[in-house]
Parts: C-alpha cells; sequence; structure tokens
C-alpha cells in the first residue's frame, strides 16, 4: 500500500485532496491507468490473487504440511499431550485438501477420527460425536469410525445408536480379528446396559425474539444529522424494537482463531475448516455450509480428480479458493469485497459493478475524508476490483466506473458499518460450585463481570444504518449471533428520535474527546443533546474542585472549558428537564453557576482553565495538574502489583495516601476518582480484606451513578462486583443489588441478559438461596 502511494505523481493527489463525488469515474480511471502501467502493482496481484502456484501458500490446502502435522498428532496423542495432539489435528484439518487420500482412506475423514478418539480419551463426547459423524459424511464406509462413534454413543448413554453404530461396523470390517473385537465390544455393552441413560441435551440454541408488530418505526428528514429514524406510537422501556440480519459480515483478524467465521461466537474444540481453502475456522457445519456452501462427497473417489460442488450463494464462496487476499486485504475491503458480490449475484449481472449508493441507500463520508484517506480509498477499490475480477467473476470490466463505486462503498462502509461485539465473559465452572463466594477472588469476579466489549467483526446492516448517534442514546444495540438487536433503554414517546451511541456516551468520556472521536472516526460534529446542551457529568466529569475550601463549584481545564462555551444551546431550566443525567448532584448549583457562566452575555466569570465556576476563584491548574499525574504512578504500581500477584503492602499504603490527594484536588464527582476507589477495592479484595473493599467499591459506584445516571448498564457491572464481594462477607444487601442489577440488565437486554451476561444468572441464583 505504502508504495503504491508513494508512485502516485503529486498532481493526481491533489486531484484526489480536491476530489468530491462526482468527479470519481474520472479520477479512478486516471489512477487505475497510473497502477496498470507500473510492474510493482501486477507483482502485488498476482501475490494476492492468484492462487498459489504451489501447494504451500498461505491460504490454500497443503496435503504434504497435513499429513506432517497428522504424523505429529499420533506422536503427541502417544505421549499424552493431549492439548499439542489438538492443536496438531485441527491445524491437519485445515490443510487438508478434500479429496487427499492416505493409505487408502480419505485424509480429512481420517484426521477427523483420530480427533474423534481424542476427543472421546479427553472426556469431550459430544465433541467427538460430531467429529465422528462428520467423518462418516465423507467416508460412509469407513468401519473404524462406525467403531468409534459406537464407542462414543455407549459414553453417552445412547444405547440403541451405539448397537447400531457398532453392528455397522462389525458387517464392514474385513478382518476376522477386528470382527471378533467389535462383538466384544457389542457383548460388553449388552451386560452393562441395565437402565438406559436419558440423552445428554443438545447444545443450546438461542431463539431471536420478533419485534412486537405494534413497533411502527419511520426514517424522517432530520433538521442537523440527516435522515434519522423515529417511533409513531410511545414505545415503553425495555422494548425490543429492531432486529436485523447483516447485509454483509466479517470476522476481525484478531479473531480468526477464535472465533466462528461466520456466526462470530466462541469456536467450541472441534472446529470445522473450509472445504476449499486453509483460512476460515466454524463452530458447526451449519455455519460452515452458510459460509462456504454444502459439499457432497461421493465414497469412491480415491484417485479421481474430485472437486467440491458448492450450492447456494455462500459469503465466503468468492474468496475461497486458495488465494490471500481475504487474509491479508483490511476487514473493511474484504466487507465491501463481500458486498459487491452480493449485490451483483442478487441483480444476477456480473460485468459491472452496479450503482451502490442506489442500491444500499446508505450515507457516504468520502469528501469529509483527509486525503490520505480518500488516496488509500483509491488504491484499495482498484485492488479489490482485480481481486474480484480473478476470484469471482472474470466478465468483470476493470474500469474507471466501477472502480469509483467501490470507492463509494468503502466511505459507505466507514460511516454506516457496526463492530459486531462479544462482552467478555468468564462461564468458568468454578462458579457452580456451592462455595464459591467463600473462596471469593475480585480478579474472578472482575473477569466474570467484566464490562469489556470485544470487537469480533464488522458488519453492514442496512436498516439499522439508518440511526443516528446520541451521547444520550435512548437504544441500546446488542448481537445475538450475527443478528442485530436494538432495544430502548427509556420511555420514548411517539415522534421522538430513536438514537444510539456509536463510541463512549456521557458519563464516559467528557465532551471534547466524544467530539473528537466522532469527528475521527464517523466524520461528524455531533448534534446530540449531549454536545448541544450542556450537562452536569461533562462538567465534573474531568474536573478540579474549587480552592476555596467553602466552595462547591468546579474548575475546567482549558479545553474542556472552550469546549463547554461552544456548546450553542444552554438550558434556562435545570430541574424541570426530564432528561438531566445527574439529579442528585450535592452541588447542583454548579449547573446554574455553569448556565450563567458559559453564557458569556450574563457572566463576568472567567471560564478558562482554572477559573471556578462557581466563585471565580483561580487555582494553578498545572501544578495542581502535576500533583495528580504523581498520584497515578501510586495507582499503576498498585494495579502492577495485582497483576503480578504481589504482595502491595507499601504499595497500598502510597495508594490509599494518593487517594485522600485526589479527592483534595478532584472535584468529589471527577471519574479518575471512581476509578481509583476502584483499583483499591480490588487490591482490597486481593489480599481478602473485604470490608473496605467493599466500601470503595461502593464509593466508586456512587460517583458512577452521578456520571451516567442511575441505571445505566456501565453501573450494572459494578454492582455486579459490588454484589459479588458482600456475597463473599455473607452480607444480605447483595440482595438488593442483584435485584438493581438484574433490572438494568434486562432493560438493556432483554430476555436474552443471561446469555449475553452469564454472571448474572450466577448471581440471581445466589439470591434465590439467600431468600430462601
Ligand atoms: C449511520 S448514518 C445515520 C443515518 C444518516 N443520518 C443518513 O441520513 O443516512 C451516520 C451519519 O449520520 C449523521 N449523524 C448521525 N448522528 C449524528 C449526530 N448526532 N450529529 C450529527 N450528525 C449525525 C452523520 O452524518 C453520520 O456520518
Amino acid at each position: 500500500m505504502e508504495k503504491l502511494k508513494c508512485v502516485v505523481p503529486d498532481r493526481l493527489k491533489r486531484r484526489v485532496e480536491e476530489s468530491h463525488v462526482d468527479d470519481l469515474p474520472s479520477l479512478s480511471s486516471s489512477l487505475l491507468q497510473l497502477f496498470l502501467s507500473l510492474p510493482q502493482f501486477h507483482q502485488l496481484i498476482s501475490e494476492l490473487a492468484a492462487e498459489p502456484a504451489t501447494q504451500a501458500g498461505l491460504c490454500g490446502k497443503n496435503e504434504g504440511a497435513a499429513l506432517d502435522l497428522k504424523e505429529k498428532g499420533n506422536q503427541c496423542y502417544s505421549s499424552g499431550d493431549h492439548s499439542q495432539a489438538l492443536r496438531c489435528y485441527s491445524q491437519a484439518l485445515r490443510l487438508a485438501p478434500i479429496d487427499a487420500h492416505h493409505t487408502g482412506k480419505n485424509l480429512v475423514a481420517t484426521l477427523y477420527l483420530n480427533r474423534a478418539s481424542l476427543f472421546h480419551k479427553m472426556g469431550l463426547s459430544m465433541e467427538s460425536l460430531r467429529d465422528c459423524s462428520r467423518a462418516l459424511e465423507i467416508s460412509p464406509s469407513y468401519p473404524k469410525v462406525w467403531c468409534r462413534r459406537g464407542k462414543v454413543n455407549a459414553t453417552l448413554g445412547n444405547y440403541e445408536d451405539s448397537v447400531h453404530d457398532l453392528s455397522v461396523a462389525k458387517d464392514m470390517e474385513p478382518s476376522i480379528g477386528g470382527k471378533k473385537q467389535i462383538e466384544r465390544e457389542l457383548d460388553m455393552l449388552a451386560r452393562h446396559h441395565e437402565k438406559k441413560i436419558p440423552k445428554p441435551a443438545s447444545q443450546k440454541s438461542v431463539e431471536i425474539p420478533d419485534v412486537p408488530s405494534e413497533i411502527k418505526l419511520q426514517c424522517v428528514k432530520t433538521p442537523d444529522k440527516g435522515r434519522g429514524m423515529v417511533s409513531q406510537f410511545d414505545i415503553p422501556q425495555a422494548s425490543l424494537i429492531h432486529a436485523e440480519e447483516p447485509y454483509a459480515v466479517v470476522i476481525l483478524k484478531h479473531c480468526r482463531e477464535t472465533h466462528c467465521h461466520y456466526c462470530l461466537n466462541e469456536l467450541p474444540a472441534d472446529t470445522i475448516p473450509c472445504f476449499s481453502c486453509s483460512l476460515p475456522l466454524y463452530c458447526s457445519q451449519h455455519c460452515q455450509v452458510r459460509a462456504g456452501g454444502p459439499i457432497h462427497i461421493p465414497d469412491t473417489m480415491v484417485g479421481s480428480n474430485f472437486k467440491p460442488t458448492l450450492e447456494c450463494i455462500p459469503e465466503h464462496k468468492h474468496e475461497c479458493q486458495g488465494v490471500h487476499w481475504p487474509a491479508i486485504l483490511p476487514s473493511d475491503v474484504v466487507l465491501a469485497g463481500r458486498v459487491v458480490v452480493k449485490t451483483m449475484e442478487q441483480k444476477g449481472q456480473f460485468t459491472d459493478v452496479p450503482n451502490l449508493s442506489e442500491t444500499l441507500g446508505l450515507c457516504e463520508s468520502y469528501s469529509k475524508m483527509s486525503p490520505e484517506s480518500k488516496l488509500e480509498l483509491h488504491i484499495y477499490s482498484i485492488v479489490l476490483l482485480f481481486c474480484l475480477h480473478h476470484s469471482f467473476s472474470s466478465e468483470l470490466s476493470i474500469n474507471g466506473d466501477s472502480a469509483s463505486q467501490i470507492v463509494i462503498l468503502l466511505s459507505q462502509i466507514r460511516v454506516n458499518s457496526i463492530a459486531v461485539v462479544r462482552m467478555k465473559s468468564n462461564t468458568n465452572d468454578s462458579y457452580d460450585q456451592q462455595d464459591w463466594f467463600q473462596n471469593f477472588s475480585f480478579g474472578e469476579a472482575e473477569a466474570a463481570s467484566s464490562v469489556e466489549q470485544v470487537r469480533v467483526g464488522q458488519a453492514l446492516y442496512k436498516a439499522a444504518s439508518l440511526f443516528n448517534h446520541s451521547c444520550l442514546p435512548n437504544i441500546h444495540a446488542y448481537f445475538i449471533s450475527r443478528t442485530l438487536l436494538l432495544r430502548t433503554t427509556e420511555f420514548v414517546s411517539g415522534g421522538c428520535p430513536l438514537e444510539l451511541s456509536y463510541g463512549p456516551p456521557v458519563g464516559q468520556w467528557d465532551c471534547k474527546d466524544r467530539l473528537r472521536f466522532l469527528e475521527e472516526e464517523y466524520f461528524f460534529r455531533c448534534w446530540c443533546r449531549g454536545c448541544s446542551e450542556v450537562n452536569e457529568s461533562d462538567l465534573v466529569i474531568s474536573g478540579f474542585c474549587c480552592v476555596n475550601p467553602n466552595c462547591s463549584g468546579v474548575i475546567l481545564d482549558n479545553l474542556v472549558a472552550n469546549c463547554e462555551k461552544q456548546k450553542p444551546k444552554v438550558p434556562e431550566t435545570i430541574s424541570n428537564e426530564s432528561h438531566l443525567q445527574v439529579h442528585e448532584l450535592k452541588d447542583i448549583d454548579i449547573k446554574k453557576v455553569a448556565n450563567i457562566s458559559l453564557d458569556q452575555t450574563q457572566s463576568s466569570f472567567h471560564v478558562g482553565s482554572g477559573y471556578c465556576l462557581k466563585c471565580g476563584s483561580y487555582c494553578n491548574f498545572a501544578s495542581r495538574s502535576k500533583e495528580v499525574k504523581k498520584a497515578w504512578t501510586d495507582f499503576r504500581r498498585l494495579q502492577d502489583s495485582i497483576a503480578s500477584k504481589d504482595t502491595c503492602g507499601t504499595n497500598l499504603t502510597d495508594a490509599l495516601r494518593s487517594l485522600g490527594l485526589l479527592r483534595s484536588i478532584l472535584h468529589a464527582y471527577n471519574k479518575g476518582i471512581a476509578e481509583a476507589e476502584d483499583i483499591l477495592a480490588k487490591a482490597f479484595c486481593f489480599i481478602g480484606d473485604f470490608e473496605p473493599a467493599r466500601d470503595h467499591c461502593k464509593a466508586s459506584i456512587e460517583i458512577l451513578e452521578k456520571l451516567y445516571g442511575p441505571n445505566h448498564i456501565a453501573i450494572g457491572y459494578e454492582l455486579a462486583k459490588l454484589a459479588s464481594i458482600q456475597l463473599a462477607l455473607g452480607d444480605c444487601t447483595a440482595v438488593y443489588n442483584i435485584n438493581r442489577l438484574s433490572a438494568m440488565f434486562s432493560t438493556y437486554y432483554g430476555p436474552q441478559a443471561g446469555i449475553i451476561f452469564p454472571y448474572l444468572l450466577v448471581l440471581e441464583r445466589e439470591r434465590s438461596r439467600i431468600i430462601q
């Protein structure tokens, strides 16, 4: 990419810099001419798009490597290194061509059989059963697989299935010795079969609820946010208002080895690879078929030139010929490829990239992008066009019009695609133990109740792209597999905009940071209520306290003050505003003073770095900031000592002293104090001193309630930690906090709360135990 950027002459770079959407076809055409004349461009395309000449390519199948891994897996199995054996077999499955044979057997079927035997040995019977069935689908006349599946079914208590499988194995087994061995298995099975054990429950499948028919949404034109969605009628809090499957989706690179490339859920141990390339991994055949297409394999294909038959229009199909580009190009470019292919297939035309703006109806951001980003879009659009020409349709014309359509699409993806996230949650079996809370570890509770969301994919949802952003959102987005669900987090009256948060909301970041994030990521100046009206959270979140001990005012730094001054609307009444976030600030008059101070026509106060908004007293902001920075080194040290499981005696004392300092310098609701209190809670839990841990956790929550409002989901995660500490202390007030967090989670996630956040179920079980 950098090499291609460098060869673009300044004259063309200037054209890119000044270009608008209307200029794109001729500009794309000029860039295309340029690249076509460059040998390094052709070299790049052949590396990305040509099928690997040798089987050793990055994404191609590789029989030799698969056989080596199979051997290594067998050795590890024999020496008892089960986890390494599993890695070897799974990697071999990824590399083995579907038509490869070894010692007269299909290699893939043999690998599934070997992995099934390993799973059986490891006690993973369901995984073993699934692998046996996969092997039989490929090679239905493989007696060893029938025999293994018979044994696994016996372990699972599936008596009839077991007898059936072993009987088939016996009939197929060519050797007398082998037949006798299977007969012995059958006899043993009959002796041990006293009573039939019920089959284990099949894998959990999550129902996606329907949006109630009375929820009617409308797309309207707004004065400063383009189109937006509103409700036609009043909608109660916690209502599901929208559910949508993605138009296209792609897994992020860092999740390729850990999450299913189709549904984006975490991978089980018995992963399934793609039949045609070595890139994707799937959690089930269901996902593999949807992504790569079903496969029908005759058992009699030894030595034949077998090519798998791919049916329907699976999304990975055009990328899966062992070519490198899906592994190398950025995720949003691969996503663009999927969108182009899907659109062309839907239209049934394969020569020109269709007019995507018309087809998708999404807003674009091209003109607002930096010259550097624009040039990147142009280069990627041409590269992608060549890759699609090679892997998808050789009829696809390579011209300025098609390339410019892809430039627009890439700019649409920048502002309309949604990150698919998963909650990082520890579903450790130890939660099932009765005495878990007696052996409580804050680290475990924190991992379990972690607020951390991991981005696993990037997707385009056509209808959901019409929802605008607000830093004070009234709807919440979450995912079940790849389905996007939107739920109201408050009562929304008919005609009101329905807006979700594209980034950190009010309470998490101050206004200047939010504005910068939205400008950089989505190219717009946010005009939501949180960024256009003064709110208390933004004033105090990074504020300092007044030097005057009798004043409860707040002192802002220069950047925050400037940002607040630019808010065009300062609400005149404070107490009657129903939507205000912070209802019970002790020093509510900060807001009144802020309103006057920030409205420069009415105020004689200085609003700038170092002046108190309430009394106008001045403090040396720079020197106080330095003290705060220094205090934070103590908290970092404490965090490090917890992370390295050191005893933190002096570090804890230093951090406690620094908390006092922070409290004397920062405003009482500064987010930094909440973070410091949280670290202290963790440290006290670490040393098993739960009472101070509880107090620090509560102190942190009190501040967060002021910043986010009392019912925000961010408080829910903190309440999960507090309730865990209270349970460890045998403190029954945990019940109150569990009730609160249950209510919060069902507002945000409805009946799926326990799936999204499994730790909630653990806490609810504890609550039932206490109440009984
Ligand atoms: C995903 S789209 C939302 C639908 C869009 N308004 C439309 O007409 O298609 C995102 C774009 O909407 C606009 N937008 C969304 N929220 C906004 C806000 N709070 N303030 C200003 N513009 C906003 C921006 O132009 C942004 O790039």
